[in-house]
């Protein structure tokens, strides 16, 4: 095979080169049914010394040992590509397309750091590969962000280690000419020479999370090697960083720079972890072990709350929409059996909303229930994880908000107030930077705002339907009750008729029950003052249903791209990938700030006119729900009364059939006392009949029975005493008006 690989061979074919370190260059091959494998052979054959040839051997060999999700996986080389017995051996791996870090950490859009999101996933995998490699006694040794390639899966990128070249191999007399460039991430006893222990990748692996963390290396980045070690020497154990300031002089801190993504809480985790575990001391490195594992493993997984390669939910992001400052991100860390309830504490100890207050809205406008576990407000991250809204039950958000926008940086704030103003190339690229960011940032805040107005319209959405179902309930109610109080009103004038024919054709006369007949009609006409409460509430929820079904309506309540923010931000990235061309070439081409405050200042006027457009809309939102949340228990309240008088007149209209049935009942008996005595037996059965008229019976009819049959009139007495009996329960009233004794006397 020739030296130089290319073109086509047995089926595959070189697609490009990959990468290119200082000692081998790595190719992306294709076979004819659309594998691939990256390819790495040895960039310096020809002055290939004897140890050269063993690092290179040893790294094949290492490789293939390996198995792990996290660390690049070895494949065997393809008979056809495979070098003749002269060359080195090929080194095939499994190729991961979504490149190195390095290509990540220069995109403009990382100058301030990664998401939070992509660093949870990257420390959480490079920390499992490092420990695997250290539980296989390998010490990687060269750990930096061009070791570390991308895989994009499913659901999310899988970070993978490469370059196992360096591991337990390392020339100590080379480290300083083979390493330029590099060395920042170099852990200071292998740069000094001395003896090392696996925790040199420890500081290596923290530097390279700052970095991802905040976009700059930790320690003095500008700096050349001897005067970085002479200086981050000084550094005390809890530092974190090392930086000059607007003097000169140099200057540490034990927290992470700003701005960045990650949330507060995330931030102060990984300020703790970063203390661990970028010490200088390679001894106290890591924080010694606990249970036979490195502290500082044991404390990543309280971080990120992950058990190795399962995917658990650890932290909920819930943005703050209601409260009167900046507008805020409350980030709290979950495990599975977190309560929703144990979320709104912490809620209220921190923004002092008390729980009752708090309207928190999913992205689907359902609120989450509190005594159910907490995930439920945790959905898969994507291009905008902010799936959780807190709103304020009953405030109205005011139309025009300057209280949410957030404030330029300190060196943004500086450019912009004087665009001239002559500044180092490196303190240029910050300003700038923090500029890119800080129009990310503004789009960032309109797409969140955009998704909580979008939330907070849906719970208006199935609030109102709760709420238009009441009505309905309300309206139906009404209606029923009308016609049921016709229906009463007839039946009434049908009784009293019938009562006062059996009245005048000798039957048994109740003043006191008549009374109560005559009172409950005239009551029973007081149901029309309800009239005027429904239909006012019934007019007051058709303008609101209005108002809600136009807010819906309108252009503000669809998710839409703000083009012109998008505009300012992509602007913005492009200046800054300017400006670092320029400076690559000579960093004195680079002048003034003009137009990077151009981008800025167009973003600020973007940004307050369309959050003037949205707060009106979702300040209209809001009104309308403070409205119906005032509406609806009147509603309620007056279904109540709509029941209580229903269940009213059902009870007088039951009343009344009892007074009947007992007078039949008393009717009867009267007649079967009478029947004894044979004189009065005729008038008896008079009565009965007439009774039995009222109750609707042929009076014929019903003289023939009461004639002919003893039993049956015993039988109507035993059914009539069991009505009683049945209805008894559910009426009391004085009945003595109908005992004989009272009556007779
Ligand atoms: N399996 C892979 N899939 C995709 N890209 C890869 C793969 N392996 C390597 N690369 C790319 O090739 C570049 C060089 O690879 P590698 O670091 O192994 O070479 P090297 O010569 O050993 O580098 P160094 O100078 O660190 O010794 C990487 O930075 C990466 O961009």
């Amino acid at each position: 095979m020739s030296a130089t690989l290319g073109g086509e061979k047995g089926g595959w074919k070189e697609e490009r080169l990959l990468g290119s370190g200082g000692f081998g260059a790595v190719h992306l091959w294709k076979d004819k049914n659309g594998e691939y494998i990256a390819l790495k052979r040895c960039r310096v054959q020809n002055e290939m010394t004897a140890r050269h040839r063993q690092r290179w051997a040893l790294e094949v060999n290492i490789m293939k040992k390996l198995v792990h999700p996290n660390v690049i996986g070895a494949r065997d080389v393809p008979p056809e590509l495979d070098v003749g017995p002269e060359d080195l051996p090929l080194l095939a791996m499994e190729y991961c397309s979504g490149g190195d870090l390095r290509k990540i950490l220069n995109k403009p859009e990382s100058c301030c750091g990664l998401k939070e999101y992509e660093v949870r996933c990257l420390v959480k995998d490079i920390a499992s590969a490092v420990e695997y490699l250290h539980s296989k006694r390998i010490i990687h040794r060269d750990l930096k962000p061009e070791n570390i390639v991308l895989q994009p899966s499913e659901d999310r990128i899988i970070y993978k280690l490469i370059d196992l070249g360096y591991a337990k191999e390392l020339d100590q007399g080379s480290v300083c000419t083979s390493f330029v460039g590099t060395l920042q991430y170099l852990a200071p006893e292998l740069f000094a020479s001395q003896k090392y222990t696996c925790t040199v990748d420890y500081w290596s692996f923290g530097t390279v999370v700052f970095e991802c963390i905040t976009g700059v290396r930790p320690f003095l980045p500008q700096s050349p090697p001897v005067q970085w070690h002479r200086e981050v020497c000084k550094k005390s154990p809890d530092d974190i960083c090392a930086y000059h300031d607007s003097n000169g002089e140099v200057r540490f801190s034990k927290t992470l720079f700003q701005p960045n993504y990650l949330c507060r809480t995330l931030q102060a985790y990984f300020e703790k972890w970063l203390r661990m575990i970028l010490r200088w001391d390679p001894k106290s490195r890591g924080h010694g072990l606990v249970d036979n594992r490195p502290k500082c493993f044991t404390f990543l997984d309280t971080i990120l709350n992950m058990k190795p390669w399962s995917q658990q939910i650890d932290m909920i992001h819930i943005l703050n929409v209601a409260t009167n400052s900046e507008l805020q991100v409350l980030s709290y860390p979950i495990t599975e059996q977190t309560l929703m309830i144990e979320i709104q504490q912490m809620i209220e100890k921190e923004t002092r909303i008390p729980i009752v207050e708090q309207d928190i809205l999913l992205a689907s406008g359902a609120s989450p229930d509190p005594n159910k576990i907490a995930t439920q407000c945790w959905n898969s991250p994507g291009d905008e994880d902010w799936v959780v809204f807190l709103f304020k039950k009953g405030e109205v958000i005011e139309p025009v908000s300057k209280r949410l926008y957030k404030p330029f940086s300190p060196r943004v704030q500086d450019i912009v107030k004087e665009p001239t103003i002559i500044l180092t190339y490196q303190e240029m690229k910050k300003a700038w930077g923090e500029a890119v960011y800080y129009c990310s940032q503004q789009l960032l805040d309109y797409k969140r705002l955009i998704l909580s107005q979008r939330a907070s319209m849906l719970s208006l959405l199935r609030t109102n339907s709760e709420f238009v179902k009441l009505k309905n309930i309300m309206i139906n109610e009404w209606e029923q009750l009308l016609s049921k109080k016709n229906y009463f009103k007839e039946s009434l004038a049908f009784d009293i008729d019938h009562y006062k024919y059996y009245v005048s054709n000798g039957g048994h006369q109740s003043n006191d029950m008549f009374q109560s007949w005559l009172q409950s009609g005239e009551d029973i006409d007081n149901i029309l003052s309800l009239k005027e409460k429904v239909d006012r509430l019934d007019q007051q929820a058709a303008a609101l249903q209005t108002k809600i079904m136009e807010l819906n309506k309108s252009p503000f309540s669809k998710i839409t791209k703000n083009e012109k923010l998008e505009e300012c931000e992509r602007k913005s990235r492009e200046l800054y990938q300017e400006l670092r061309q320029a400076g690559k070439v000579a960093k004195e081409n680079v002048k003034d700030h003009k137009q990077m405050v151009q981008v800025v200042v167009k973003c600020v006027i973007t940004r307050d006119s369309s959050l003037h457009d949205l707060f009106t809309h979702l300040s209209k939102i809001c009104s309308c729900k403070c409205e119906l949340s005032q509406l609806e228990p009147e509603i309620k309240q007056q279904n109540r009364e709509l029941a209580e008088v229903n269940q009213n007149l059902l009870s007088i209209q039951k009343q009344r059939q009892d007074n009947i049935w007992k007078l039949l009942n008393f009717t009867l008996k009267n007649n079967v006392i009478n029947r004894q005595d044979s004189k009065s037996s005729s008038s008896s059965n008079e009565q009965a009949s007439m009774l039995m008229s009222i109750c609707g019976e042929s009076s014929i009819e019903t003289s023939k029975v009461v004639a002919s049959s003893k039993d049956l009139n015993k039988k109507l007495g035993d059914i009539v005493d069991h009505v009683i009996l049945e209805q008894e329960e559910l009426f009391s009233m004085d009945w003595n008006f109908l005992s004989p004794k009272q009556e007779n006397s």
